[in-house]
């Protein structure tokens, strides 16, 4: 990530601030990259500190700079005090890229209540407490905004995680709704929805589904990070000036052709 090539040009991000939720591994450590690469400053969070120390001293290897700050985007305080080490750090806030997230692949009649709000905090009420905070920071500040939803492709369902399609299609709406309600404050709102992306996330799979995701799309293949990142920082950026209200799928075609079985493919639909 160091070296790889960089659709955009390296002054895109020079000196704006950007916040990437989930920056230790995955889409976000690929986000981390190509930001602070394209000159952004950059701040990210996540629960592990570990992750966020060993992410901090990779960048810094390389002569990069990034906060990394342990939190839980679903503690309400925790959120708050993140916002508020920004100001002192940086000055600003121009970009928020909410990537924290996951969930657990489960058939949805076999979903406990604590399972399955668990994972809606995450994702759905994780995430709009993040979009919240930022937005007041924004009408508070009187500079304008620009919001990045990292969701999935919910257009078919997910299948074995139900919970997590209910919480992304909440986002989605979510975004579109305040796309609108946010304009006088100049803010935008937009998605990324990524197809299957191999990360460290993967592991918590069964290898007969892992086996079958390169047939989620016609490409046959599973993404890259950096597709994703690539992503975020098109629609994100100055370079998507009049859109929102978007989502962006990064899918390989995944909406149109591919089956994905997040826990394998159950007899009733195979042969
Ligand atoms: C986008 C789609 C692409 C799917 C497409 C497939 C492509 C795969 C590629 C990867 C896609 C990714 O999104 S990768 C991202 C993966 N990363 C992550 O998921 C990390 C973040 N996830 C999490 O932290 C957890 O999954 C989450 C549950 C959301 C939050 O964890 P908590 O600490 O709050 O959870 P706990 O307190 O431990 O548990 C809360 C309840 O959830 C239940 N629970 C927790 N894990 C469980 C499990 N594996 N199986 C059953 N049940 C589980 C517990 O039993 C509890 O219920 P009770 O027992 O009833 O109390
Ligand atoms: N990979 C894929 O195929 C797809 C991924 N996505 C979504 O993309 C995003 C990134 O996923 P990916 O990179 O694959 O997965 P990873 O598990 O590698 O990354 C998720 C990151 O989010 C952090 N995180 C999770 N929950 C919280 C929380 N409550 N507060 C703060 N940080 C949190 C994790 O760190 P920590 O555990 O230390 O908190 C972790 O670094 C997720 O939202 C995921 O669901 C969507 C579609 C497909």
């Amino acid at each position: 990530m160091a070296e790889r090539r960089i659709a955009f040009n390296d002054v895109l991000f020079r000196d704006k601030v950007v916040l990437v939720s989930g920056g230790a591994t995955g889409i976000g450590r690929a986000l981390v990259w190509i930001l602070a690469r394209s000159g952004a400053r950059v701040v990210t969070c996540g629960r592990s500190p570990d992750k966020l120390d060993a992410l901090r001293s990779e960048l810094a290897d390389h002569g990069h700079e990034v906060l990394a700050v342990p939190t839980d985007i679903r503690n309400a305080d925790a959120v708050a005090a993140l916002f508020a080490q920004m100001p002192e750090r940086h000055g600003r806030l121009d970009l928020l890229i909410n990537n924290a997230g996951g969930q657990f692949p489960q058939a949805a009649i076999d979903m406990s209540a604590n399972g399955f709000r668990a994972v809606i905090d995450n994702n759905l009420l994780g995430t709009w407490s993040m979009m919240q905070t930022a937005a007041r920071h924004w009408r508070d500040t009187n500079t304008p905004g620009s919001i990045v939803n990292v969701v999935a492709v919910v257009d078919r369902g997910i299948l074995g995680a139900a919970h997590t399609a209910a919480a992304r299609a909440g986002v989605i709406y979510l975004s579109k709704t305040v796309a609108v309600e946010w304009m006088p404050l100049n803010i935008r709102v937009n998605c990324v929805a990524p197809g299957t992306i191999f990360t460290e996330g993967m592991a918590g799979y069964p290898e007969e589904a892992k086996k079958t995701f390169a047939r989620s799309n016609p490409m046959l293949r599973l993404g890259d990070p950096w597709e994703i990142a690539e992503a975020c920082l098109f629609i994100g950026s100055d370079a998507s000036s009049f859109t929102t209200g978007e989502i962006l799928r990064v899918d390989g075609g995944g909406q149109l052709w591919g089956e994905q079985w997040t826990q394998g493919k159950p007899d009733y639909f195979a042969g």
